[in-house]
């Protein structure tokens, strides 16, 4: 018997790695393998750029690296791509569809997030919905999302009692992310403060220290 568990069940807390926009399969591959040796828990394939066949082929190379390494594979905005190349789960934003349609198709193990920015009022629709953790942010100025609206950490302490976990995201960099592991969050979302880093597998371990 394999007493391994699902990668979905495993412990929701540490890193959630981001993928960076690229659109070289292969050196996608060589950027990501030595963050998922690193020990991450999550990684999100994201790319807003490719064409949607090179998703297809980029998020299905990604699904055994993952599965190799117990890394949970999460498929940011498309359930459906998630169901065809067997992903772990979905993030859905805003724009992104329904969390209720998701869990109907991914099923009862998968692992949806829903963005829900800087609103709690969300973060409970999305629960009731069937979201699996919430994601909020930024709390941080985003190399990547310059853009995005702004959220305050103590939002993360007045969702705890809705019982599924808490992801931060936005602008999150290993000097800052002690601070909002405190404010109570459970899974710390980044891209650029992984990818961008001279070494992404140092800047992993600096992360995962924060949650000791
Ligand atoms: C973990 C996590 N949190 C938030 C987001 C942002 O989702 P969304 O607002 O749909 O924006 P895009 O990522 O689609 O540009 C996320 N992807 N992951
Ligand atoms: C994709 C995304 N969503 C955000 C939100 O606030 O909802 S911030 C963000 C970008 C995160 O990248 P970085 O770690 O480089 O700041
Ligand atoms: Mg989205």
């Amino acid at each position: 018997m394999n007493s391994t568990p699902p990668a979905s069940v495993r412990p929701r807390r540490g890193v959630y790695a981001i993928t960076p926009d690229c659109t070289d399969t292969v050196q996608l591959l060589q950027r990501v393998e030595p963050v998922l040796d690193a020990g991450i828990v999550w990684l999100q394939y994201r790319n807003k750029t490719a064409s949607p066949a090179l998703r297809r082929m980029q998020a299905s190379a990604l699904q055994p690296a993952c599965r190799a390494r117990g890394v949970a594979l999460i498929v940011n905005d498309d359930w459906r791509l998630a169901t065809e190349i067997g992903a772990d789960g979905v993030h859905l934003g805003e724009d992104d569809g329904d969390i209720a349609q998701a869990r109907a198709a991914l099923g009862r193990h998968a692992l949806i997030g829903a963005s829900c920015y800087d609103d709690a009022g969300r973060a409970i629709a999305a629960v009731n919905a069937g979201a699996s953790y919430v994601a909020f942010g930024a709390f941080f100025p985003s190399p990547t999302k310059p853009r995005a609206r702004r959220a305050d950490p103590a939002l993360l302490g007045h969702v705890a009692a809705l019982g599924v976990a808490r992801v931060a995201i936005g602008g999150i960099t290993p000097d800052n992310a002690r601070s909002i592991v405190a404010a109570g969050a459970d899974l710390i979302a980044v891209i650029s403060g992984v990818f961008d880093a001279p070494d992404p597998a140092r800047a992993v371990n600096a992360y995962r220290a924060c949650f000791d």
